[in-house]
C-alpha cells in the first residue's frame, strides 16, 4: 500500500503531517509512505530527518496585499501542479494527506482530479485559506475543533478528530513528572511558555509578576522563555533588581524539551495558543490562561483560544491587555479558587481528543 503525505511551510503544519505518516506506517505494516512539500518550508530540513521518501514541487502563496508577487502565483502554480501530477501518477499511492501550507494546493488538487481518495487536516479554529478552497474537492476533511466545520461548504465531509499529539504527552504519569520537578504534594506548579519560539509579552509579564510572585508559599512557577529571547529576559529581571538564582519557587529555561513531563506536572498553563499546545493541554486536562499571539494568520490563535474559553476550559486574555498586573490578578484569582481550577480542568479534558491519530487513520482506511 501507497500512501502521498503533503504540508507545510511551519511546524505547526509539519508535525501533524509527521504524526500521521507514522501512524500509517504501524497501522499498515510494509506500506510506503512519500511526502510532497516544497524546497523552501521547513519540512525540506524535517521530513527527510524523519526518514520518509521527499519530494518538492513549486507552489507559492498569494500575499494578502497586493503584490508584484501576485503576478507569478498563476504560472507558478500551474507549473506546481504539473510537478504534482507526475509525481503521483509515478508513485500511484491508494490515498492522498494534506496537513495545509500552500503547498498542499498543487498536490492534494491533483490527486482530486486523478480520482485518488483526498482527506485534508486542519490544525486551527479558523482555517487556512489553501483548506479553505481544497475542501471543496477533497473526499474526507478532519479537524481539530468543532468551532472550524462552519467554514467548510461541504460539512458532511467533515469529521472532528482533533490534532495527534506526542505519544509521550499521554503517557507521561503525573506523580513522577512531580517528583521530578520537584513539586512538594499541596503545592501548585504553573507552567508558562510562549510556543516554541517563546513570546516577547509573555517574557514581559512574567519579568514584571517575578518580584510578587518570588518566595510565595505553596506556589512553584516553571517559566520557558524561547531560546532566542532568553538573554533578553535575563536582562529584563536584572534590571528590576531581580536575582533568580536565589529564587527558589521560580525555575527558567531557554527552551524545555521535557514538555510532556512538564505538562504532567503542571495544575495551570499560561501560554500562547497555538494547536499543537491547545491540544496538549486539553489531552492533559489542564486549566490555562491563553494569550493568543496577535499576528497569526486571519488572528487564528484567538479563534483557538476562544473555542476552549467559551467551553470554561480556559481564560483568555488578548496580547494588548496583557501585562504583569493581568497575568498576577488572573493567576491569584485561580489558585485562590481550587474548584475553579478543578471545574476548567474538567472541561479540559472533555474538549481533548487522545484518539486523534486513530480517528484519522480510521477516516483514511475506510477511503482505501
Ligand atoms: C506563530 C504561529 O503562527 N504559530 C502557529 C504554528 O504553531 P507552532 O507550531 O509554532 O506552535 P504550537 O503551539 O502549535 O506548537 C508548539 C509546540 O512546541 C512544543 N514546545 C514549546 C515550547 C517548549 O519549550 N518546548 C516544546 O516542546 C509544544 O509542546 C508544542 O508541541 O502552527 C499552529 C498549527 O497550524 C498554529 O496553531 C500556530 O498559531
Amino acid at each position: 500500500m501507497r500512501f502521498l503525505i503533503t504540508g507545510g511551510g511551519t511546524g505547526g503544519h509539519i508535525y501533524p503531517a509527521l504524526a500521521i505518516a507514522g501512524g500509517l506506517q504501524e497501522r499498515f505494516p510494509g506500506c510506503a509512505v512519500m511526502y510532497i512539500g516544497t524546497g523552501r518550508g521547513l519540512e525540506a530540513d524535517i521530513v527527510p530527518k524523519a526518514g520518509l521518501e521527499f519530494h518538492t514541487v513549486r507552489a507559492v502563496g498569494l500575499r494578502r496585499s497586493l503584490s508584484p508577487q501576485n503576478l507569478k502565483v498563476p504560472w507558478e502554480a500551474l507549473a506546481g501542479y504539473r510537478e504534482a501530477r507526475r509525481l503521483i501518477h509515478d508513485f500511484a499511492p491508494r490515498a492522498v494527506v494534506g496537513t495545509g501550507g500552500y503547498v498542499c494546493g498543487p498536490v492534494v488538487l491533483a490527486a482530486a482530479r486523478m480520482k485518488i481518495p483526498t482527506l485534508i487536516h486542519e490544525q486551527n479554529a479558523f482555517p487556512g485559506i489553501t483548506n479553505r478552497i481544497l475542501s471543496r474537492v477533497v473526499d474526507r476533511v478532519a479537524v481539530t475543533f468543532e468551532d472550524s466545520i462552519k467554514y467548510f461548504p461541504r460539512r458532511a465531509a467533515v469529521r472532528l478528530t482533533g490534532l495527534p499529539v506526542r505519544a509521550e504527552i499521554l503517557a507521561a504519569d503525573r506523580n513522577r513528572a512531580r517528583e521530578k520537578f520537584g513539586v512538594r504534594e499541596n503545592d501548585l506548579l504553573v507552567l508558562s511558555f510562549g510556543g516554541s519560539q517563546g513570546a516577547r509579552s509573555l517574557n514581559r509579564a512574567v519579568a514584571e509578576a517575578f518580584g510578587s510572585l518570588a518566595g510565595r508559599p505553596g506556589l512553584q512557577w516553571l517559566h520557558v522563555t524561547g531560546r532566542g529571547q532568553h538573554a533578553e529576559f535575563m536582562d529584563m529581571l536584572k534590571s528590576r533588581g531581580v536575582d533568580n538564582e536565589k529564587i527558589e519557587n521560580i525555575t527558567v529555561m531557554p527552551y524545555l524539551y521535557d514538555m510532556p513531563q512538564a505538562m504532567a506536572a503542571a495544575d495551570l498553563v499560561v501560554s500562547r495558543a497555538g494547536a499543537a499546545t491547545l491540544a496538549e493541554i486539553t489531552v492533559r486536562g489542564l486549566p490555562a490562561l491563553l494569550v493568543p499571539f496577535p499576528y497569526a494568520t486571519g488572528n487564528h490563535q484567538e479563534h483557538n483560544a476562544r473555542a476552549l474559553a467559551a467551553r470554561g476550559a480556559a481564560d483568555m486574555v488578548r496580547d494588548a491587555d496583557f501585562s504583569g498586573r493581568v497575568l498576577l490578578e488572573k493567576v491569584d484569582k485561580l489558585l485562590a479558587d481550587r474548584a475553579r481550577l478543578a471545574e476548567m480542568a474538567a472541561a479540559s479534558r472533555r474538549l481533548g481528543k487522545p484518539r486523534a491519530l486513530d480517528d484519522i487513520l480510521d477516516s483514511i482506511a475506510e477511503m482505501v
